[in-house]
């Protein structure tokens, strides 16, 4: 039986540099700094934005050669291969949070580069998660462990994913009243208003995956978790997932999403608690349209991961104003993109002005399929029409290993094809400049696309 997650508690970063990352998630990203765990071995620090939580932890800078003298642990994940150098997949043999609390409800990865590496859920019984999962097959990293303070008690437990150094910690917060986990302590905040960024929730993760492992890593989520095919397209080919293979990009899109079974949980927007929120993007390249920015993230990440995560915003004009003003890079598609006649007209009739969203880099892209089932469906033609308003920052770690994306939904819940393309050749665009710079430098590296194995 699956371990049923009731909702998705925090996302984990590692990164060598806390107070950058700190510095940009608060002043730039307008995430509030709200606890942290400060020990002489560790720097933990929690950052909130409606229900969208991010974990920093500071992670061991590490040499090369340190790297390479770790033991790897790829018996069962999809990983690189094992002779890439600086390759780690997670911890040293016989270290768990129990002997080590430095990295408390997560484990150090001792990975070689700043990632987003922990998905962490609420689940009512943790106890019980471990030992299915067991069942199953899954590799623990820290067994069911109690940790409390004075505001009570929390269970967790750290499982290993499938895909890379992705890592999932399963928590029960049922018996704690405090404002996050035990040993975080709360932090002199003025909370700031959320006007002018209406962030709520994660609204998706989505992985970079090597070729041909989507049905894997898919499969694996299904059977562990319960999660369950969502179709990005009306059109998309069970198998095969959403394919975008011309005109130079070459990605296969596979979505899936977990149905909350709890009667706890932050309320989202949605009214429904059978509602899914946060949904999971498998992003596989392929290989007919050249080099892309899941085969860059490969390489540079050493091995698959979390791409980027997207922030969902109920006004993504304002939100990217402000943050904009305060110092976040985002992507622009080629300015033609706002001046097509077609494009005009529909950002036009979406209620959007084009010269507004041309400001911000903002991608509008319209969902054809009518509303069908939806009770809220209004009645006039502007108004049936579904919308997806997305826009990618820049990589926010020193290496392309991570980005953010602001996403806007009206109506639409898919990932839109324009928009993806619109991304693809500004990203394509930011890639070859780097690229014709680092080979300038004489530095380039290709190595070979990387495959599944050990499934
Ligand atoms: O459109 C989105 O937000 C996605 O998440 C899909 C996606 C996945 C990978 C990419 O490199 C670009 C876009
Ligand atoms: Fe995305």
């Amino acid at each position: 039986m699956a371990a049923y997650l009731s909702r998705l508690h925090h996302i984990s970063l590692h990164v060598t540099n806390v107070d950058k990352i700190a510095y940009e998630l608060v002043s730039k990203f307008k995430f509030n700094l709200f606890v942290a765990r400060l020990t002489e071995k560790s720097k933990q620090l929690a950052f909130r934005k409606g229900a969208a939580v991010f974990v920093v932890n500071e992670r061991p800078n590490m040499s090369p050669l340190e790297l390479n003298g770790v033991t790897l642990s790829t018996e069962r994940g999809i990983s690189p291969s094992e002779s890439e150098p600086g390759w780690t997949n997670n911890i040293q043999p016989g270290e768990n949070n129990d002997k080590d609390p430095n990295c408390l409800y997560d484990v150090h990865p001792h990975y070689p580069v700043d990632t987003a590496s922990n998905v962490c859920f609420e689940v009512e019984d943790v106890e019980r998660s471990f030992k299915s999962l067991r069942n199953l097959g899954c590799d623990f990293l820290v067994p069911p462990t109690e940790v409390c303070d004075d505001k009570g008690l929390v269970t967790y437990s750290v499982v290993k994913s499938i895909l890379g150094n992705v890592n999932h910690t399963l928590v029960d917060t049922s018996k704690y009243k405090g404002s996050f986990l035990p040993g975080f302590q709360e932090v002199e905040n003025v909370a700031k208003s959320t006007e002018s960024c209406p962030i709520t929730h994660f609204d998706h993760i989505t992985y970079a995956c090597p070729r041909r492992c989507t049905p894997q890593v898919m499969s694996w989520y299904e059977r562990h978790f319960g999660f369950q095919r969502f179709f990005i397209d009306s059109n998309e080919d069970v198998d095969e997932g959403y394919v975008l293979n011309k005109e130079g990009i070459g990605l296969r899109l596979t979505a899936m999403e977990y149905w909350k079974c709890s009667e706890t949980g932050i309320e989202l927007p949605f009214t429904d608690k059978k509602q899914p929120d946060c949904k999971f993007v498998i992003a596989e390249s392929l290989p007919e349209q050249g080099r892309n920015q899941v085969d860059t993230f490969l390489e540079q990440h050493r091995g698959p991961g979390i791409q980027h995560i997207g922030l969902y915003t109920q006004d993504i004009v304002s939100t990217a104003q402000t943050m904009g003003q305060a110092g976040v890079h985002f992507f622009s598609p080629p300015p033609a993109y706002y001046t097509e006649v077609g494009k005009q007209q529909e950002m036009e009739d979406a209620g959007y002005d084009p010269q507004m969203l041309s400001r911000h880099g903002i991608l509008l892209d319209t969902d054809l399929r009518q509303a069908q089932t939806d009770p809220s469906c209004q009645t006039t033609d502007t108004q049936k029409k579904r919308y997806l308003l997305q826009v990618f920052t820049k990589p926010i770690f020193s290496e392309d290993t991570f980005f953010l994306e602001l996403i806007e939904r009206r109506g639409a819940s898919g990932f839109g094809e324009g928009n993806i393309q619109a991304l693809w050749r500004s990203v394509q665009a930011y890639m070859d400049t780097e690229r014709a710079e680092t080979e300038a430098q004489g530095e380039n590296i290709t190595p070979e696309p990387k495959h599944c194995h050990n499934a």
